[in-house]
């Protein structure tokens, strides 16, 4: 797949802290990469930087090999994280504008304008103003606006914050045609289970670095460890001593054992000792929540870090 955006060791300092180091990852035609942390890791940091809204201190940015200052910035989209359209601006008339600035074609644009507020359920609102709309109505018109003049990299800064789930459902259908329509999209997002159904790969970051960077599979298969749930009147000290338990969070009779990275849940099931109590038992992988939770509170759930094949 066709490398669209390369940034390469980018660091940035405010003052004398280092927010960003050594961030290296790419974003391919038509895929969905999500850059994921806990509140404060850098990722909107890392997002302005490409933007061009500030400039690094350290590191590289390039999009179809043309240097940060040659961007040819129509080719990008950007849904930034904090919100706002001029207030007393018609919908229709902010979209052909923004269109507008990006030298895209105005008869084309209002097609789209249209065509994209009906997928929206907005049909009939290219005449209102701005600051009629509800929050979630004017996240939407955002969001057409990032993608009015069809940009090749769309850059989509926490989409989903503040939409019930019949939106973000519409956003993740429309995030997910725009790729499988050959976009490059970068997705920065704090709703794992949304994250987890949709992205291609994943970068995540913590505290300004690295701490996770591949396809979805690859995490899952390395990364994400088993987890037993156990329910039966058990006690939490014995849980704990059985082979192979990192942890158990115990509520009531229902126990949730998470597992060694090594562990073969066949083989692990076979050395449960008799005297543990099993009405029900189910394995799963942890989830992408709970690996994000788990760096995000520096706990050792993760046995290595760093690079998979990305
Ligand atoms: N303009 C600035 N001046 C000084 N410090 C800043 C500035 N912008 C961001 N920071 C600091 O940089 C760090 C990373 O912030 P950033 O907004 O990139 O994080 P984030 O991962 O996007 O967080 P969130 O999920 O809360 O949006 C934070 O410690 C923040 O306080």
């Amino acid at each position: 797949m066709e490398t669209m955006l390369s940034v390469e060791k980018l660091g940035k300092s405010f003052k004398d802290k280092q927010v960003i180091s050594d961030i290296s990852f790419d974003v391919r035609k038509g895929e969905i990469m999500a850059i994921l942390g806990p509140n404060g890791a850098g990722k909107s940091t890392t997002i302005r930087n490409i933007m061009g809204i500030m400039y690094p201190d350290a590191g590289t940015i390039t999009f179809q090999n043309n240097a940060a200052q040659e961007i040819p910035r129509h080719k990008i989209g950007y849904l930034p994280e904090e919100r706002g359209l001029y207030k007393n601006v018609k919908v229709m008339d902010i979209l052909l504008y923004l269109a507008e600035l990006k030298d895209y074609p105005l008869d084309k644009a209002k097609e789209r304008a249209l065509d994209y507020l009906k997928k929206f359920d907005l049909e009939g609102k290219d005449n209102v103003s701005v600051e009629e709309l509800s929050k979630g109505m004017g996240q939407k018109v955002q969001f057409i606006a990032s993608v009015i003049h069809e940009p090749e990299l769309l850059i989509l800064d926490e989409p989903f914050s503040g939409l019930d789930p019949v939106s973000q459902e519409l956003f993740k259908q429309e995030i997910r045609n725009l790729a499988n329509n050959g976009t490059a999209i970068l997705l920065s997002s704090h709703q794992m289970n949304l994250v987890e159904e949709m992205a291609d790969r994943l970068f995540m970051m913590h505290q300004g670095q690295k701490v996770i960077h591949g396809t979805m599979d690859d995490v899952k298969t390395q990364y994400a460890n088993f987890k037993c749930t156990i329910r039966g009147e058990n006690d939490l000290g014995e849980l704990e001593r059985l082979p192979e338990v990192q942890r158990v969070e115990q509520k009531e009779e229902t126990a949730i054992l998470y597992l060694s990275n090594d562990v073969q849940p066949s083989i692990w099931l076979k050395s449960l000792p008799d005297h543990v109590v099993i009405q029900e038992l189910s394995i799963d992988r942890i989830s992408l929540h709970e690996i994000f939770i788990d760096i995000a509170t520096n706990r050792k759930l993760i046995k290595e870090e760093g690079e998979i094949n990305a």
